[in-house]
């Protein structure tokens, strides 16, 4: 599907952006910043307009859900807002029975552990997820109108949104345990005692995932993040044999969403195109970054425990790069957090391009004012 210029949704895909650049492995006049979970409990405004709204509810309703997104992004004057969602909201559009419990995450009615398990949660087909996404659609075009009027001085274009979804593995470790989990034994065992079944749980998820990115990006998303939290729980050997055919399945759905890069022509003239960009993060992947690169997507994100030159060499030194201040620093004295900081800055630089962001979601004890003076520095010393 091409989404060009004339596209009513291209006006609105901000492919000019230094996010997007970035995506693309073009280096801007700045480095641009966000941080996951930059919306949510670290803000006053966010806390105060959740009163009385449980978790999915306020994620189903479009309004609130782009109110939301909007908050950090008004607050911090980040480069990028991350739709405000969660991994379990596609689960929930097709009627499993799910719910988040503040401060303890996604739990389900049963657990889907075993092939009965499989079995009863794939009689759900996953397609009916593009019917029952109407509210995610909205809030993401609501998301997006919003934005275009946010436009801060000096950028090139107005900020870019990003949409989200939790890839096949991570949905799979809570499907299988039926909550969160320190180790995903049962999806882990799972995919060894009855690969048959792993399989089928995979095949579910990565359509589910693909269709709900999908509808993101088609609702005016100028990127998407891939969100393998729990990858990290895999051997290299198991992560590519059960689980990056699945990932790749997933992004299948949104490789063919192109939009024209502004003012680039072939050798023929004609407008050259690209797909809206995918990032792919996960956590404790120190192991796996050559790997993830594999599942088809455009920049990885890299959690705080490996520095981004090392990172930078294992996926063999020409992918964009994400992240990765370790969010603990947050709290730490602002000197200290300051030569963290200009640290990541710095090694950064080695990477095609860079995209500064935390190592992983925002505490949410964190003082917002910090956030938004780690985006002043960021901007200031990422030239
Ligand atoms: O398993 C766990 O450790 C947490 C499970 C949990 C989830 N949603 C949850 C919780 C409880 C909680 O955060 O207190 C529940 C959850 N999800 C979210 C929030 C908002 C907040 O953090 O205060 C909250 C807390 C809601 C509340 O209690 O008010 C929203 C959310 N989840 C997520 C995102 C995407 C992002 O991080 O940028 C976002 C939107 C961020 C944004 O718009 O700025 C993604 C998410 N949700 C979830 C996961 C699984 C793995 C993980 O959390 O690390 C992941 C992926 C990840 O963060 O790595 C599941």
């Amino acid at each position: 599907m091409i989404l060009s210029p004339q596209h009513p949704l291209a006006s609105r895909l901000t492919h000019d952006s230094r996010l997007v650049r970035a995506y693309r492995g073009e280096r801007s006049d700045t480095t641009p910043v966000w941080f996951m979970r930059q919306a949510g409990r670290s803000l006053p405004e966010y806390r105060e307009l959740r009163v009385g709204t449980r978790m999915l509810d306020a994620c189903l309703d479009p309004a609130m859900a782009a109110e939301i997104t909007l908050q950090p992004i008004r607050r911090h004057g980040v480069d990028a807002g991350i739709f405000f969602s969660d991994i379990v909201v596609p689960l929930k559009l097709v009627g499993v029975d799910v719910e988040i419990q503040p401060g303890r995450g996604p739990v389900f009615g049963s657990s889907y552990g075993d092939a009965a398990g499989v079995a009863e949660l794939t009689r759900i087909d996953p397609a009916t997820l593009d019917e029952a996404a109407g509210p995610i659609a909205e809030a993401v075009q609501r998301t997006v109108a919003e934005l275009a009027t946010l436009t801060s001085p000096g950028a090139p274009t107005s900020t870019p949104l990003i949409g989200f979804a939790g890839a096949p593995f991570t949905l799979a470790a809570y499907l299988a345990e039926g909550g969160p989990s320190k180790d995903h034994l049962a999806a882990r065992t799972l995919m060894h005692a009855d690969p048959g079944a792993w399989r089928a749980l995979m095949d579910w998820t990565a359509e589910l995932t693909g269709r709900f990115l999908r509808t993101q990006v088609l609702a005016g998303a100028s990127a998407a993040q891939l969100f393998d939290s729990w990858a990290g729980a895999l051997s290299l050997a198991d992560y590519e044999t059960h689980v990056v055919p699945a990932s790749a399945a997933a992004l299948a759905h949104v490789h063919d969403v192109e939009y024209e890069v502004p003012g680039a022509t072939d050798a023929a003239g004609a407008p050259v195109r690209r797909a809206v960009p995918v990032v792919h993060f996960g956590v404790g992947t120190g192991e796996l970054l050559g790997a993830m690169t594999s599942v088809g997507v455009d920049a990885v994100g890299v959690d705080y425990r490996v520095p981004l030159d090392v990172a930078s060499a294992r996926v063999g030194g020409g992918v964009p790069l994400q992240g990765n201040l370790d969010p603990a620093l947050l709290a730490a004295p602002w000197p200290v957090l300051e030569r963290a900081v200009r640290d990541v800055l710095g090694r950064g630089r080695v990477a095609p391009a860079h995209v500064f962001n935390l190592g992983h979601g925002v505490p949410p004890e964190t003082d917002p004012t910090v956030l938004t003076r780690v985006v002043e520095l960021v901007h200031e010393a990422g030239r």
